[in-house]
C-alpha cells in the first residue's frame, strides 16, 4: 500500500459537562429468524447501553449474531421482542434521519466511479448541491488519509485503501454513530494493523459512536473502550470488558506488549472459551 501520510491528529477533548449521553440502547432484544425448516435462533435476550464516544466491539464465534445485532441496530432487521432505541429513536426513525454510517465486510465500491465519487454517491442522493458534495468528500477522504487518491478508480487501490475509502462514505453524511461489520477481516496483518491505527486516531479525532465486529481478540481490545464477548448462537452476552479503566485511549501498537492489554485480551480469550461448544 502506498505510504499515505495520515493527517495530523486533532483531539477533541469530551464534553466538561460529560454526563453520558446514551446513543444505542438494546433491551431484551431477541431475533429468531424464520426459515422454510426451521427457524434459526439468532440473539437470545441481549442488553446492552452503548453511550456518546464509545467504541464497542463484538465479538463471539462464527454464527453467534453480531451482524444480525448489528442489522437490528441499522433497521435491517426487526426484532422478534425486545426494544431498541438510537439516539433515542427507534431504529427506522435513525435510519431515514440518517443517524449512522455502515461499513460493510467488503468495500462495494462502484468500479467505475472515482474514489471521490463513490464517497460523493449518497450525498448525490441526498441531493446536495455539486460542489459541496465534493467538499465533504475531499473532507472525510483527507480524515481517512486518502487525500491525493480522488480521482483514483477502486481497482487502482490496495484492499486496505478500499476499505479506508467505504468508511470515509459511510462518514459522509457525517453521522453521530459508525457501524463496522468487520472491516478489516479480509486483509493481511501489517495493513490491519496501520488501518486500526488510523481508525483510532480517527475515532480520537471525531468521538464518533463506534460499534465494530471482529474475530480478532488483538483488535478489539486494541480498539475499544469496551468488549461485549457473544456466545454461540444464540446469541447471548457473555461479557462486557471495560479496556478504558486499563489501557489509554491514545494507543499506540506497542501497548499491546504491555501487561494490561494482555490481561483483557486473556479475559476475552476466557470468554470465548466458555461459551464454545466443541462439538465440532
Ligand atoms: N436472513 C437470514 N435467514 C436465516 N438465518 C439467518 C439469516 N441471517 C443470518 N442467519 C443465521 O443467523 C445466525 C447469526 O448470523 P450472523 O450473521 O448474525 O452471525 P455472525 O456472528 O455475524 O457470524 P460471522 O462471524 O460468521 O459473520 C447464523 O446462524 C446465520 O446463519
Amino acid at each position: 500500500m502506498p505510504a499515505a501520510q495520515p493527517a495530523p491528529l486533532t483531539l477533541v477533548p469530551p464534553a466538561a459537562d460529560a454526563a453520558p449521553r446514551t446513543i444505542v440502547d438494546v433491551r431484551n432484544l431477541t431475533l429468531t429468524y424464520q426459515t422454510t425448516d426451521q427457524p434459526v435462533y439468532a440473539l437470545s435476550d441481549v442488553s446492552l447501553s452503548i453511550s456518546k464516544g464509545d467504541f464497542i466491539s463484538l465479538i463471539g464465534p462464527s454464527g453467534c449474531g453480531k451482524t444480525t445485532l448489528m442489522r437490528v441496530v441499522a433497521d435491517l432487521e426487526q426484532p422478534t421482542s425486545g426494544e431498541v432505541t438510537v439516539n433515542g429513536m427507534t431504529p427506522e426513525q435513525a435510519r431515514l434521519k440518517r443517524a449512522y454510517g455502515y461499513v460493510f465486510q467488503a468495500p462495494a465500491l462502484y468500479p467505475w466511479r472515482t474514489v471521490e465519487r463513490n464517497v460523493m454517491l449518497p450525498l448525490e442522493i441526498m441531493g446536495l448541491p455539486r460542489a459541496e458534495r465534493q467538499q465533504r468528500a475531499r473532507e472525510q477522504l483527507d480524515l481517512v488519509g486518502l487525500s491525493g487518491f480522488e480521482r483514483k478508480f477502486p481497482w487502482q487501490l490496495s484492499g486496505g485503501m478500499q476499505q479506508r475509502v467505504s468508511i470515509a462514505r459511510a462518514l459522509a453524511f457525517n453521522p453521530d454513530l459508525l457501524l463496522m461489520d468487520e472491516p478489516f477481516g479480509a486483509l493481511d496483518e501489517i495493513t490491519r494493523d496501520h488501518l486500526n491505527l488510523q481508525l483510532t486516531r480517527l475515532w480520537l479525532g471525531t468521538r464518533k459512536t463506534c460499534i465494530f465486529v471482529t474475530h480478532s481478540i488483538a483488535e478489539a481490545v486494541f480498539l475499544s473502550t469496551r468488549i461485549v464477548v457473544m456466545s454461540p448462537r444464540p446469541g447471548r452476552i457473555l461479557d462486557v470488558i471495560d479496556c478504558d479503566r486499563d489501557l489509554p485511549r491514545e494507543r499506540t501498537l506497542d501497548i499491546r506488549e504491555s501487561p494490561e492489554f494482555q490481561r483483557i485480551a486473556h479475559r476475552v480469550r476466557e470468554g470465548l472459551m466458555e461459551g464454545h461448544s466443541y462439538d465440532d
